[in-house]
């Protein structure tokens, strides 16, 4: 038989918000990057912000779509109980997917130029 989902509350997320205990909630699931915040790609700085809370729109707009295969092994087991997506969020979130499913955020090989005097 499936084990009953375990969830935490947004106020128990928040405490979470430290140096060596660090979770956020992404999209449905909570992740623990306690160990990882050191070697984080964008570096410990942006972690330290926004620990203990919902990054769902941070994540999507901060990261490539292959960083979200990183995500799974940072899974701590918990949902968030009490979530709430503002009207702000829905919004972005709605034109970010109308934006990638016409292909905005594809790279097209774009190159730029220097001008020197
Ligand atoms: C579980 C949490 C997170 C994971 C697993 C994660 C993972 C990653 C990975 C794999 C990259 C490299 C992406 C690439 O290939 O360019 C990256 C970059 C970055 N991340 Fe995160 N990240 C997390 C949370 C966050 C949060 C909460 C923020 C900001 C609020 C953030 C900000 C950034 C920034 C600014 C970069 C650099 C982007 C760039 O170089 O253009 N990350 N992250």
């Amino acid at each position: 038989m499936a084990e009953p989902k375990r969830y935490v509350t947004s106020e128990e997320l928040k405490t979470h918000n430290k140096p060596g205990n660090m979770w956020f909630y992404i999209q449905g699931k909570v992740y623990d990057v306690s160990r990882w915040m050191k070697t984080h790609p964008g570096g410990d700085l942006p972690l330290l912000n926004l620990a203990g809370q919902d990054v769902t729109d941070a994540y999507i707009a901060l990261h490539p779509s292959s960083a979200w295969k990183y995500l799974d092994k940072f899974f701590n087991g918990y949902y968030l109980k009490d979530y709430a997506v503002s009207n702000v969020s829905k919004d972005y979130r709605k034109l970010y997917s109308d934006f990638s499913k016409i292909g905005l955020f594809e790279k097209k090989g774009q190159g730029f130029l220097i001008f020197c005097d």
